[in-house]
């Protein structure tokens, strides 16, 4: 059989960074081939290679065994290569079918028609005629797939796609992987998840600093294995969360309501939860029920004056995010770059953002030299794979830049922190470290809220879970007094 892609000897570096090389990949029409590595190990670039986003410095690319060259992902895409991002590409201001057409030729309302069948067929619903600036990350990812599917590809790449997905969901895009793989398709599949790996794919190819490190069929070997393959040693073991005496309240939320006046948004209704010193509370859902605004609601992004949020004992819901930082509450937002860090700023002037009140700034001058340490010293407590503070933010790998951003709130010791999704697209060793770093905190007494997808890292490390299911918020649950399946029926609006 010839193979549908052959890579031979590729190399790609960035400056002084080897992200790939020369590195040997064969990817045979009809088998779902995993690409597996911790944060940095050049996933990413490699699939950028084979997508034309980027060129390789050396080697080959041959598609169906003929020599080719991807100057653009119009070339790729014209061989039949389709690629869905970690990082959403589409434009917030246009509507999803729109979006669609730039890349997908048609008419409007036949395009529609199609993302409707396809959403229905794969379970990937999505309105053709939201804005895609009041979608949820899940939503997002969505019209990504369908805008590849559209295009019937050969061999579709798809770059960390479960990270944001709701188990449901999860199942059913295996589904649909597995219907597109009957019929020939090829899949390169790039995920942190190894359990799924373990489920869904054919082979694996490990990748550790940039060059191949083994070849394994995942399904013989367990996702302890496979992990330490990946990150070259064994996991440390779970750090237990101690039990606390319950500390004062620092986030209260009473009776909160919010209408969005978006019509693609979510609004919230009577929205309570108290969160103490030395807790960890976990806010469980699928994306699109109102995390956004919720997140929005309580780091001050929207204002809204009254009563119904205290933090600290004040009622904040007329001060600004910088006005609550000041109070001690710091907060990760879902989206990396854009909201979370911004991309053509380095390192250090992004660490700036949130901590000058940690010395950086001396009467309005930004002190260079504790702005370098304080990000190298993030850097290193966090193991963040760059080579350096000058480093642009939009250089960091996605797991790499979370952990960044982590970091960055973790080290100002807050008393109140708001996390969302902590540890997406960040790989198990981090993952598992950033989690111990979360119930340390907790264990010294921060208050902190986490909202995630994942159930199984909120049952980890959560004191309390609530669920956000269209707007309204569940009981508070005790996690060791709960169940998955109690979680997942408020998930989808079935109450207990
Ligand atoms: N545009 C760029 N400029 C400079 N360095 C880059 C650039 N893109 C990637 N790198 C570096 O190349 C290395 C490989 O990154 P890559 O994104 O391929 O990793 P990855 O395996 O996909 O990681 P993750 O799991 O975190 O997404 C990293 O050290 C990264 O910092």
């Amino acid at each position: 059989m010839t193979a549908l892609l052959s890579l031979q000897g590729v190399s790609k570096r960035y400056g002084a960074v080897k992200a790939n090389s020369g590195i040997d990949l064969v990817v045979d029409p009809g088998s779902i081939h995993a690409i597996l590595g911790e944060n940095g190990a050049g996933k990413s670039t490699l699939m950028k290679l084979i997508y034309g986003v980027e060129s390789p410095d050396a080697g080959s690319i041959l598609w169906k065994g003929q020599p080719v060259t991807l100057a653009s992902p119009a070339d790729a895409r014209r061989l039949g290569i389709g690629m869905v991002f970690q990082h959403f590409s589409l434009f917030e201001t246009l509507s999803v079918v729109q979006n669609i057409a730039l890349i997908v030729p048609g008419r409007q309302a036949d395009l529609a028609r199609r993302i409707r069948a396809l959403g229905a067929e794969f379970g990937l619903e999505v309105d053709p005629e939201a804005m895609v600036h009041a979608l949820s990350v899940g939503e997002r990812q969505r019209v990504e797939i369908i805008r590849c599917l559209l295009l019937e590809p050969e061999l579709l790449i798809l770059d960390e796609p479960t990270s944001v997905l709701p188990p449901q969901s999860v199942a059913r895009l295996f589904d649909t992987l597995r219907a597109l793989q009957a019929r020939g398709m090829a899949i390169l599949f790039i995920s942190h998840k190894l359990e799924e790996i373990k489920e869904l794919c054919d082979t694996a190819t490990i990748l550790r600093g940039g060059q191949v490190t083994g070849r394994v069929t995942p399904r013989d070997h367990s996702a302890k294995d496979l992990a330490t393959l990946m990150i070259g040693r064994a996991m440390p073991p779970p750090l237990p969360a101690t039990p606390q005496a319950q500390g004062e309240v620092r986030l209260e939320l009473s009776g909160l309501d919010y209408i969005n006046d978006d019509p693609f948004g979510v609004s919230l209704r009577d929205v309570s939860l108290r969160l103490h010193s030395g807790e960890i509370v976990g806010i469980a859902g699928i994306s699109g029920n109102g995390q956004q605004e919720l997140a929005a609601l309580i780091s001050g992004e929207v204002m809204r004056p009254g009563d119904a949020i205290r933090m600290m004992g004040r009622a904040v819901g007329g001060l600004d995010a910088a006005h609550r930082r000041r109070l001690g509450f710091a907060f990760v937002p879902e989206e990396r770059l854009g909201r979370g860090a911004v991309p053509d700023m380095s390192l250090a002037d992004n660490a700036l953002l949130t901590a000058h009140s940690a010395g950086l700034v001396q009467r309005g001058f930004i002190r260079r030299g504790p702005e370098r340490a304080y990000t190298a010293a993030i850097i290193a407590a966090y193991d963040v794979r760059t080579p350096g503070p000058e480093a642009e933010a939009a250089a960091l790998s996605g797991g790499n830049l979370q952990k960044f951003i982590m970091g960055r709130e973790m080290m100002l010791a807050p008393k109140l922190l708001l996390a969302s999704q902590p540890t997406w697209g960040v790989d198990i060793g981090a993952a598992t470290d950033i989690r111990q770093r979360l119930v340390a905190m907790r264990n010294e007494g921060a208050a902190i809220l986490v909202i995630s997808e994942e159930l199984e890292e909120l049952f980890q490390i959560c004191d309390r879970l609530h669920v956000l299911h269209k707007g309204h918020l569940s009981p508070s649950l005790q996690t060791a007094a709960t169940s998955v399946e109690q979680v997942g029926s408020y998930m989808i609006g079935a109450g207990a």
